[in-house]
């Protein structure tokens, strides 16, 4: 602890010490330097020079700085997915409408300034990571012209909503060289959701300058991790840090360029460190604007990124079917696929942590979906192996190894269903979700005695630790082979596909290789999971194709009875390995016939740009091993 108090304490004297050797060094210091360049949101993405150098080759150079600069700006828009169980696409634009045009009347439709600076702001979007020359045609174009809030035009996702955002916008922050500006400095992580709409919670704060009184406006900027003597990034800042304006402040040259807007404080500046949540400061004035959607229209509509619908859809999971999502928290992808289904059939949906389960069923209860149940499930273990009579009594190998089985087919819809009345006295019409074997022989529904033991316990004791999500998280111990129709690899991987992103140092190669290996290991799994004739999508967002080409080849080249599917029928293209292209919404189906293609794919001058998305569907040939 000492040492690293004295490393902390070396780190930050020899911080002050370069800012201050630049700027006697630098025209550019900041006393010279134009106000125009620092108060500004210019954004240069730190990459480890290893992992630099993997993508330029991967890409070429100025591919690549395309798709590192496009990652640091957010989204022109927001995409919702409407929970079509409860509502409908037309009633929820006219909602969203009504709500946004009120809160902004200069944001209806018929200002044709506000339209024509959206339409430019798209347009620079796409042509910032096209290229002007590239013959681009975007999907989404159709969708957006028609105002704030639109339909998607996209064949098939009807029920996606897009709200138009807007920026890059200019601030003046009112800097004056005689009296320093009142700042506050927010986390990277915080700064990235503000990109998104999102106001500063207090958490997000680490810095603020003295005397800020409630009312007071902020210029907020953005601590990004810098090198550390020794190797390591850090922001090496106390939180409650007390910023003077001057250069003497944490990080103030690498701040240049890091303003993301201007803000009203809610608390004074003691309050904002003595509280431990709440908005500390509203955010009126921003250099990305996208509406934010906290609490609204909540269980009717769900924050998705577009890819993440698309998925489910690439998926296309029929109505009773049995469908895997293995990696599932927060439960994005396993909600949209259980709409899909229209909430008919049974959706595992299976996360190694406890309370990213938790997550999953606090959203399948928010948006009223009960043919989801859940499991904390390694995914490197999703396959159990029994023997033969253990088969007929189940498709999943549950937690209590006692597994003697009873016959009985109306033992299962007596505890399948089990309400909040019935287990707490609450008045809450909810259904606990009760994982329960559903392997039918002959008509006849097998349950082992551990799953009726356990729902018994349920029913005396409750639902479990979290009882607003109405589910306690059940453990599996995996799933007999074969016994899905589509299993869904949302696999974790480096993420280096979201955006906005302000640093991407912390990846390094040796941790994308294992990201690889670790996915290798999943689909490994996957495969033995899914019945002959069944489906496996595997997706990612990430651009390393050693995470997301490498899979698709390893997996043709490992499974002979594996084939990229047909094309799909309502998105359409060619063999669906489809690239997501982030940069507002462009979808391309670019993998065109087999595996020679996918290692084309390198070839920097095909229109395979930028931040991605990655999916790709396989089909199940003939009977597995
Ligand atoms: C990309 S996120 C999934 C996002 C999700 N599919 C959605 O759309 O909301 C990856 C998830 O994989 C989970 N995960 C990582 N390693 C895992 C493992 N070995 N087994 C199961 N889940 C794992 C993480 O907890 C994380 O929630």
């Amino acid at each position: 602890m000492k040492k690293a108090r004295g490393l902390l304490r070396s780190v930050s004297s020899h911080s002050s010490r370069r800012e201050f050797s630049v700027n006697l060094q630098n025209p550019t210091s900041p006393v010279q330097m134009d106000a125009s360049e620092r108060y500004c949101f210019n954004p240069k993405l730190k990459w480890n020079p290893k992992v630099e150098d993997y993508f330029i080759k991967a890409y070429g150079a100025e591919h690549f700085s395309l798709i590192s600069n496009a990652l640091t700006r957010p989204s022109c828009y927001s995409c919702i997915r409407v929970n079509t169980l409860k509502s409908a696409t037309d009633a929820v634009i006219e909602k969203l409408r009504a709500l946004l045009e009120c809160k902004h009347p200069e944001n209806a439709n018929g200002n044709p300034n506000l339209r024509s600076e959206h339409e430019h702001d798209l347009g620079n979007c796409i042509k910032e990571v096209f290229g002007s020359s590239q013959d681009v045609v975007n999907p989404l174009e159709g969708s957006l012209s028609s105002g704030l809030v639109s339909q998607c035009q996209i064949p098939g996702l009807d029920y996606v909503v897009l709200v138009r955002g807007s920026g890059p916008h200019d601030i003046g922050y009112g800097h004056n060289p005689e009296k320093p500006l009142k700042e506050a400095i927010v986390s990277r992580k915080c700064a990235e959701s503000v990109l998104r709409g999102a106001q500063v919670y207090v958490p997000g704060v680490m810095a603020c300058s003295a005397h800020v009184e409630k009312g007071d406006v902020v210029a907020v900027s953005v601590a990004v991790e810098q090198p550390v003597p020794g190797g390591g990034w850090s922001i090496n800042m106390t939180r409650g840090t007390v910023l003077q304006g001057t250069e003497t402040d944490p990080y103030y040259l690498e701040r240049n360029g890091l303003y993301i807007g201007q803000g009203t404080v809610t608390m004074s500046r003691s309050g904002i460190f003595r509280a431990s949540e709440g908005v500390a400061v509203d955010m009126h004035n921003r250099v990305y604007k996208l509406p934010s959607f906290n609490d609204v229209l909540e269980g009717e509509i769900f924050l998705q990124n577009l890819p993440s619908i698309v998925t489910a859809h690439v998926l296309d999971p029929q109505k009773g079917e049995r469908v895997l999502d293995m990696c599932a928290a927060p439960g994005g992808k396993t909600t949209a696929i259980a709409s899909i289904m229209n909430d008919e059939g049974e959706v595992i949906a299976a996360d190694r942590s406890h309370n990213k389960v938790l997550e999953i069923q606090k959203l399948a209860t928010e948006l009223g979906l009960k043919c989801i149940t859940t499991y904390k499930l390694d995914a490197l273990k999703s396959v159990c192996r029994r023997d033969a009579s253990d088969i007929l009594s189940s498709s999943n190998c549950a937690e209590d190894t006692n597994n003697s089985t009873i016959l009985g087919s109306n033992v299962e819809s007596q505890i399948e269903k089990i309400s909040y009345n019935d287990v707490q006295g609450s008045t809450v019409d909810q259904t606990l979700s009760v994982p329960v074997s559903n392997g039918q022989a002959d008509g006849k529904v097998y349950t082992s005695r551990a799953e009726i033991r356990k729902s018994m316990r349920r029913l005396k004791n409750g639902p479990g630790r979290n009882q607003s999500t109405g589910g306690r998280v059940e453990k599996s111990k995996g799933f007999l082979p074969h016994s899905f129709d589509r299993v869904l690899l949302d696999a974790p991987c480096s993420a280096l596909g979201l955006r906005p992103r302000l640093f991407s140092a912390e990846e390094t190669i040796e941790s994308l290789r294992n990201h690889g290996k670790y996915q290798r290991r999943m689909f490994d799994q996957a495969v033995q999971l899914v019945r002959p004739g069944g489906v496996i999508v595997y997706s990612t967002c990430t651009i390393n194709p050693g995470e997301n080409e490498a899979l698709v080849r390893y997996a043709l080249d490992t499974y002979k009875f594996l084939s990229l599917a047909p094309q799909h029928p309502r998105i359409g293209g060619p063999g669906l390995v489809g690239r997501y292209e982030y940069p507002d919404g462009y979808i391309e189906e670019w993998l065109r016939h087999g595996e020679e293609e996918l290692v084309q794919r390198f070839d920097p001058s095909a229109p395979l740009d930028t931040i991605g998305f990655f999916i790709a569907k396989f089909s199940v040939k003939s009977p597995l091993s």
